[in-house]
């Protein structure tokens, strides 16, 4: 089990009680277009998409393969080359140095350095996030954290090369983690897992949201992940298709399931005017 605190995902907050109800979105993009590609004729990959992510909640990006969201997540972090319109991230400009501490960043391929114990490559990470012989005991506490969150500390002295897959991924989420960041952007992280690490990893990001305030933005592709997420961003070719909450999703074009409310998103889109003649 991971350390979670929690039996079942902590109920959403509620922004429009909250404190917060008017703090700025963590994630704020207007008009934001990326191309991709070299050569003379770079793909429109993101289309001028506008959307909100807000904060001390998770945001799910939901869509096929190839619609955008690695794309969408390489750019909130900054590494997106090519990339015009309004994109504002915990108030600064997406790529700004004042983000870098900030932000936990994890790709779809586990960035861990395979001949080095996990310990190794958390005790790295953290020198370099928190450097100086001043913070060693801050460090050593923040590595230990992040094995416990993440289920390996029995796994502390292994070398990463001889992990599972998904245990790799796991490293890489206790990397993320190390920096207690603001925002947590996760690309695709359970894929792979079997269902008891994916239900463990689900109640460790409702625990930090709900315990540590945390951001989380995590992209997938399996539609039942979406009935996890406190809000939904639906993507398909580029384009925002929709954002609400699974249920407000499923009550107004509904449907039992949001992978039924995204294929009927997806017909309203295809024939906007069929789509109108119809009594719902
Ligand atoms: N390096 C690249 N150069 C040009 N086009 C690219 C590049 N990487 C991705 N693309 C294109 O950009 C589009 C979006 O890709 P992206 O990886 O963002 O999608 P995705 O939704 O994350 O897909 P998946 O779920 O399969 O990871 C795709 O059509 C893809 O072919």
């Amino acid at each position: 089990m991971m350390n979670n605190r929690g039996a079942g995902p902590a109920p959403a907050p509620d922004p429009a009680h909250s404190s917060d109800a008017h703090a700025a979105p963590a994630v704020r993009a207007r008009g934001l277009t990326v191309r991709r590609g070299t050569g003379r004729t770079p793909r429109t990959v993101l289309d001028a998409i506008s959307f909100d992510v807000p904060r001390g909640r998770i945001t799910g990006l939901l869509g096929p393969s190839g619609c955008g969201k690695s794309t969408l997540l390489r750019a909130i972090v900054g590494t997106q080359a090519h990339v015009t319109g309004t994109l504002d991230v915990l108030g600064h400009p997406a790529g700004h140095p004042a983000l870098r501490s900030r932000i936990g960043y994890v790709t779809q391929a586990p960035s861990v350095y395979d001949d080095l114990t996990v310990r190794q490559n958390l005790d790295y990470f953290a020198a370099v996030l928190d450097p100086g012989r001043a913070a060693a005991e801050r460090r050593r506490t923040a590595v230990t954290r992040a094995l416990a969150d993440v289920d390996l500390a029995s796994r502390a002295d292994a070398l990463a090369g001889d992990l599972s897959g998904g245990q790799r991924s796991r490293v890489s989420l206790a990397v993320a983690l190390l920096g207690t960041p603001d925002l947590l952007v996760l690309d695709e992280p359970t894929v792979g897992l079997d269902p008891v690490l994916r239900r463990d990893l689900w109640r460790l990001f409702h625990d930090l949201t709900a315990a540590r305030g945390a951001t989380i933005l995590v992209s997938s592709h399996v539609m039942d992940e979406a009935e996890r997420c406190h809000d939904l961003l639906l993507m398909r070719g580029g384009r925002i298709l929709a954002q609400d909450t699974p249920d407000a999703l499923r009550t107004r074009t509904a449907a039992d399931t949001v992978e039924a409310a995204f294929l009927r998103l997806v017909d309203a889109a295809a024939a906007p005017a069929a789509a109108q003649e119809q009594p719902r």
